[in-house]
């Protein structure tokens, strides 16, 4: 979820995790051995069922396919069952399917993949998940193409379905192959809750900050961090993002450069996996005011990355933007490209409204940047800090009277 950037910290507890868009773009990548390293996250992301990734989604097909199976056993009451079960797993937009006869009859695995859906519900429901074999991945993906499967995850919002799905089903042979060896696609696909904090050491490549270099040379030796050949050397602190991991973050606040506040944009319709009924958006909102409004940010950079606009671009044609109770008064004006646009810079908007509402008079001075990012994107990532490393730098040189 957040990021600090520090140049001076003395926290201890690293974690064994990395941020891999850190990694790849500005320490040494991953070499053959770490990819594989890499192979059990991914089978558990792209083969099934449950903690936290495809994990969650198919945790949610193993509900579904449960729901499923309610339905076809014929002494089981299925109106009932349809209605209860749906209504708890699909929350209030359901209840209205779960009355009609013919719309639910959209969520019913077709009878040929009955079964396959059955053998993945029990490993779905186990603690541990075998290796992704060929014969898995095959069923896997039978199921996936399954018409009710296709529906329920039309409705992933409502599911908790993680959004390296369709990425990882797309991918189920090659990530099955016996000589399997992540790419780096698959790493940052993967889905890796943080836990604690994880530090991360980098530095920015020389070409990255030429421009600010000459600048940098005569006026200040050490903007952000040690100087090495390299670049500045930033430490960098990943923090989970979930409710239960936010009270390890108040440890780190003192003596932070900048605070990177990853928002994820396309979420406006999506509920918190630790709180079913609460709107991801509205959880953002809060949180990004919290954070703007602990005391000792007074000073520090904030960067808001509005994260995940690939995501964006293509759900907010779909599903208005007023699906969220914050951007209840955006209104549509076009189609396509222009309303993308319109979109974004609607929500920008409320994020900059958000930061000057919880920003005393006194404290507007403090640098705010929002960036539009896609993680996934190498390029743009690497931009992106190249950005913020500059923003930073000049941060620098003024306080200290050089600019
Ligand atoms: N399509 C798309 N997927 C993204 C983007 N950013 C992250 N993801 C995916 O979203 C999932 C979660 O990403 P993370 O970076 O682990 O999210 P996080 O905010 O660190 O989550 P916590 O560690 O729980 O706080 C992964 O499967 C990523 O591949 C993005 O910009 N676009
Ligand atoms: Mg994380």
């Amino acid at each position: 979820m957040g990021l600090l950037c520090s140049r001076n910290r003395h926290y201890t507890q690293a974690d064994t995790e990395e941020n891999a868009q850190i990694k790849l773009l500005f320490q040494t990548g991953f070499d053959e051995a770490e990819l594989k390293g890499y192979i059990s996250v991914i089978h558990a992301n792209g083969f099934v069922v449950n903690k936290f990734s495809l994990v969650n989604y198919l945790a949610s097909l193993k509900r579904v396919v449960d729901l499923i199976l309610a339905i076809m056993r014929p002494d089981c009451g299925s109106c009932t069952v349809v209605s209860n079960v749906l209504e708890q797993l699909l929350h209030d937009g359901s209840k209205e399917l779960a009355q009609s006869d013919t719309d639910s009859a959209k969520y019913v695995l077709s009878n040929e993949n009955k079964e396959i859906g059955e053998r993945l519900s029990d490993i779905g429901g186990r603690f541990e998940y075998p290796r992704l074999t060929k014969e898995l991945a095959q069923d896997i993906e039978t199921l996936w193409k399954d018409p009710a499967i296709q529906e329920t995850y039309a409705r992933g919002n409502e599911l908790q379905v993680p959004d390296c799905t369709n990425y990882f089903m797309e991918n189920l042979q090659r990530l099955s192959d016996l000589n399997y060896v992540p790419t780096k696609e698959d790493v940052l696909y993967a889905r890796v809750r943080t836990t604690g904090v994880v530090e991360i050491q980098f530095s920015m490549p020389a070409e990255l900050f030429e421009p600010c270099r000459a600048q940098l040379k005569n006026a200040c030796n050490n903007p952000v961090g040690e100087s090495k050949k390299s670049g500045e050397v930033y430490r960098l602190f990943d923090v989970g993002g979930q409710k239960n991991e936010r009270r390890k973050w108040i440890h780190l606040f003192e003596g932070v450069t900048a605070v990177i506040f990853c928002a994820a944009i396309s979420e406006y319709d999506q509920t918190l996996f630790e709180e079913d009924n609460r709107n991801r958006m509205m959880e953002t909102k809060e949180l990004f005011e919290w954070v703007l409004n602990q005391p000792c940010f007074e000073k520090t950079s904030f960067m808001l990355f509005l994260n995940k606009f690939d995501i964006f671009e293509k759900k907010v044609l779909k599903v208005p933007l007023n699906a969220c109770e914050w951007f209840k008064d955006y209104q549509p004006v076009s189609t396509g490209k222009q309303e993308i646009e319109h979109a974004y810079e609607f929500v920008k908007k409320k994020f900059e409204e958000l930061y000057f509402q919880s920003t005393a008079p006194d404290r507007v001075d403090r640098v705010f940047k929002i960036y539009r990012t896609t993680a996934l994107d190498q390029k743009l990532v690497k931009k992106t800090f190249k950005l913020v490393d500059e923003t930073l730098r000049r941060r620098n040189l003024f306080e200290a009277g050089l600019l």
